[in-house]
Parts: structure tokens; sequence; C-alpha cells
């Protein structure tokens, strides 16, 4: 933990993509063991600001990044920075689910292999504890030799999610994790939210308003590559102090 009390901290952030800036001087303490949702109208930059976190935008070409984000105490853009160690610490969870062309099983155990873990007993363990929290286990405990690609959208998302687990991150960043789904596995999706703050980080990007109010302790809203106000989510909602918050979350643009 870092001595503000925070797990990831961006100072002074500006990203740009080419000559277009995508983020400006943004300043954000992100609280452990809790969810912070980033809110803000499409193109505000809130994919971006998460990307960062795990130096995801470090893949797009002509990208710079002026500021500095620090994991812990270390600075996660740094020289010394083991990306690889980083993105496992770090782990992330995309739009639309992504699982790989394998068995349910062969997709939780991808990354714990990676990382050297070799004993079938130990993966075996580690498949069934990922799975169980990831509120899937009971759906698909005697299957676990079939294809990922047989399950339902909201099924494969939270295959995403035990496959994030396995690694053990400390923080899990969520991109829009139920765009695609529908509203029961949406809210299969929300409740698992709430579940893993006991021992997780979330950082999770929305476009729905109601979801953020429903999922996280703390919510930043972003417009035009800024963050015009973070604090807590009931506060945001009820007493923002910025009028451009207000106006948004009153549904006067977005
Ligand atoms: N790889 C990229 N190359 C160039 N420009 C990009 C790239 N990714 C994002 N942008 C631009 O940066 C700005 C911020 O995009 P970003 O995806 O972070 O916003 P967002 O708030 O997450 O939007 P949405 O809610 O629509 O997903 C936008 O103007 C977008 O067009």
């Amino acid at each position: 933990m870092q001595k503000n009390g925070s797990i990831l901290t961006a100072e002074h952030l500006n990203l740009y993509y080419g000559d277009k800036q995508a983020l400006s001087d943004v300043s954000i303490s992100i609280p452990p063991n809790r969810v912070t949702a980033l809110i803000g109208p499409s193109g505000c930059g809130k994919s971006t600001l998460l990307r960062c976190f795990n130096r995801l935008n470090d893949l797009v070409e002509d990208v710079r990044i002026e500021g500095r984000i620090l994991f812990e105490d270390g600075d996660i853009r740094g020289p010394d920075c083991d990306i690889v160690a980083l993105r496992k610490r770090i782990g992330m969870v995309f739009q639309k689910p992504n699982p790989f062309p394998s068995s349910i099983y062969d997709n939780v155990a991808y990354g714990p292999r990676v990382h050297g873990v070799r004993s079938r007993e130990r993966l075996d363990a580690i498949v069934q504890e990922s799975l169980k929290k990831a509120a899937l286990w009971d759906e698909v405990a005697d299957r676990l030799d079939d294809s990922a690609m047989g399950l339902s959208g909201g099924q494969q998302q939270r295959l995403c999610i035990a496959r994030t687990l396995a690694v053990e991150p400390e923080v899990i960043l969520m991109d829009e994790p139920c765009s695609a789904l529908d509203p029961i596995a949406t809210s299969k999706i929300e409740n698992l939210i709430d579940d893993l703050k006991e021992g997780y980080t979330v950082v999770i990007v929305t476009h729905n308003m109601q979801q953020a109010a429903r999922v996280s302790d703390y919510t930043g809203f972003m417009y035009l590559g800024r963050l015009v106000e973070f604090g807590p989510t009931a506060r945001i909602f009820e007493n923002p102090q910025e009028e451009l918050t207000n106006n948004y979350v009153t549904g006067r643009f977005g």
C-alpha cells in the first residue's frame, strides 16, 4: 500500500496518440479492496486510462505518455518494471469475452502454466478455486475438458475472469465487461464484482451509469481526457461538486 492509502496512483498523466491528446493531466488514486468505476461520455479517455494501469498502451504505435503511475511503491513506467510480472499482478478483462479456443480447463490453467506451475495436482486446485471464485464452477465442473467456445457469452466472460484470477492478481481492470451480455448475465457479473473486492482491487470502465452506481464504491467522471471529479460513488451521483458531473449524472448529456 502507498503512503496515501492507495494501491495505484496516476500522477499528472498526459497521453497522446500521435498529435491527439487523449489524457490531460490526470491524477487519480485507486483505493485497495474497493471497486472504482470510471464513467464519462464516449471518447473521454476511460479505456485509455485503464490501459495505462497495466501498460497495454505500450502496444499502440505512436503513443506518448508523460507522468507517473505508481503501483505500490514503484513507477510502472520506469525502466526496471518487468511487464510480464506487472500484468500478472494487474490483470485485465475485456469488453468482449475472449476465451482461447481450447478447453475450459486449459483456459484457466494457461496463466499458471506460463508462470511455471507444472504439477497436475496444483493446476487442478487452481482451476477449481478460480472457477469457484468466478461463480462458474457449478456450471462447468462436469465438463472441464469441453471447449470454452461452447459456453454462453456470460459464462465465457466469467471464464475470462477465472483465467485472470488464476494467476493471483492484486488488481483487476475491467473494460466494459458486461457490454456484450444480456441482463441476466450482466447481473451475475455485477454480483461477482461485489464478491471480488474482498480479495482484490477492481477498476471498471462502464458506459452504464446505473451499473457504476450499483457496483462501485468510488467513481471517477471523465470528460475530454480530463478527470473532472473523483470520490465516493454516492457523493458523485447524489451531490457532485462540479457542474459537468452534475449534467452528466442527471442525463443532460452523454
Ligand atoms: N489506438 C488509438 N489510436 C488513436 N486514437 C485512439 C486510440 N485509442 C483511442 N483513441 C482516441 O482517444 C480518445 C479516447 O479514447 P478511449 O477509448 O480511451 O475513450 P473511452 O472513454 O473509453 O470511449 P468509449 O466509451 O467510446 O469506449 C478517443 O478520441 C479515441 O478516438
